[in-house]
């Protein structure tokens, strides 16, 4: 397949886009650099531009299309800004998908694969979190995605676009090889975090958001999902879209739920050294539990992530941030 990544520059869309190139699939990048790395696009050329800049995205299918399949990674995906200048998001997020879907129109590109969130889903109502939970999201960054997903589904319904809408738990780990990794200025989730106190502990104190949740040990639980398992997820749901007319949506997520604390005792048996920490204020808009149920991707997709455990996930991890070149 032809395959153009938008936001193939950043953590995700790096990943799938290796995980594509070594399947044989030929990539193009779209990215503007925001929060990605130019030395993350190895495996395809990049088309340094703006998803804000219509022109530059109908230019960019006319020139190096026609693609059989698209992808969107590109966000801006800070909580905490969303909340203090949702006019960021909705603008980058909402408006920059609606110029991607206007160019595949005007171009007769009928297929993407979008990155969602569980964000979409707001404060769980049931600890297993499954599709068809309310989708009620408490901040711009999860409105600004199920915008999107409603977008995507009047574009099926109006223009035959095609879509599946990936709603990813907590992305996490490195590529085993450790060409590439997490690497976000300023980093707020939590493995990479751990991680740098121990490759950096004078300029990275690791702190823990709140440790009196209605938890087994006060912390919050999360679905940690390897990034290459989210890479076989977006290759599987592009081979879907061949079969199906439709907008789709599945969550992505290993279905179990581990703690802040469970991070920082397995990153310590991996990395064989103490962790320090310091215990603060829960984080704003943290929900205690987040866990998802993933059947529907199991069962319509045909997806079974390889990376189950915990020190599996941060092993991959760790090799990058070691030696994190960029
Ligand atoms: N990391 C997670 O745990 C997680 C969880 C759920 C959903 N997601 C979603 O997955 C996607 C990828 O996340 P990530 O962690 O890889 O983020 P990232 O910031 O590393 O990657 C996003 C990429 O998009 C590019 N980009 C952003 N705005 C752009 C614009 N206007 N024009 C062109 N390029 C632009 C950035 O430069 C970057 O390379 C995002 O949509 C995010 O909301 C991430
Ligand atoms: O330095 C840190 C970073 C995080 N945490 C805690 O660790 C847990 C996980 O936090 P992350 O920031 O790693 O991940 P989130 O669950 O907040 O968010 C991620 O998953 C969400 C959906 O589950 C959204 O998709 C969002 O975009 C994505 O970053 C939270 O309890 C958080 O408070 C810490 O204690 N210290």
């Amino acid at each position: 397949m032809k395959v153009l990544v938008f936001g193939g520059a950043g953590y995700i869309g790096s990943h799938v886009c290796k995980y594509l190139a070594q399947r044989g699939h030929e990539i193009t990048v779209f990215d503007n650099l925001s929060t990605g790395h130019a030395e993350a696009v190895r495996w395809g050329n990049l088309v340094q531009q703006d998803i804000l800049n219509p022109d530059a995205i109908e230019d960019c299918f006319r020139q190096h299309g026609p693609f059989d399949l698209v992808m969107h990674f590109c966000a801006k995906s800070l909580v905490g800004e969303s909340v203090t200048s949702p006019e960021i998001y909705y603008r980058n997020n909402v408006v920059g998908t609606m110029n991607i879907l206007d160019a595949m129109l005007a171009t007769s590109h009928q297929r993407i694969i979008f990155s969602s969130t569980a964000a979409v889903y707001g404060n769980p109502q049931q600890s297993l979190i499954d599709e068809q939970h309310p989708r009620s999201p408490i901040n711009p960054y999860g409105q600004s995605k199920k915008m999107v997903e409603e977008m995507l589904l009047d574009y099926a319904n109006a223009h035959g676009l095609d879509s599946v809408s990936l709603r990813y738990f907590n992305a996490c780990g490195a590529d085993p090889e450790a060409d590439i990794g997490e690497s976000h200025q300023p980093e707020t989730h939590l493995i990479p975090n751990v991680l740098k106190s121990l490759v950096n502990p004078s300029q990275n104190v690791l702190k823990i958001f709140g440790d009196q949740y209605p938890t087994a040990d006060g912390t919050c639980i999360r679905d940690y999902i390897h990034v290459n398992d989210l890479a076989q997820a977006h290759l599987l749901a592009g081979e879907f879209l061949f079969n199906r007319s439709g907008a789709f949506a599945f969550n992505l997520g290993n279905g179990s739920g581990f703690s802040v604390m469970d991070v920082v005792k397995a990153a310590s048996q991996v990395t064989g050294r103490h962790i320090d920490y310091q215990i603060e204020a829960p984080r704003a808009g943290d929900p205690p539990i987040l866990v998802a149920n993933a059947h529907q991707a199991q069962q319509q997709l045909g997806w079974k992530a390889e990376y189950t455990s915990l020190e599996a996930i941060i092993e991959t991890a760790w090799r990058w941030h070691q030696n994190e070149n960029f």
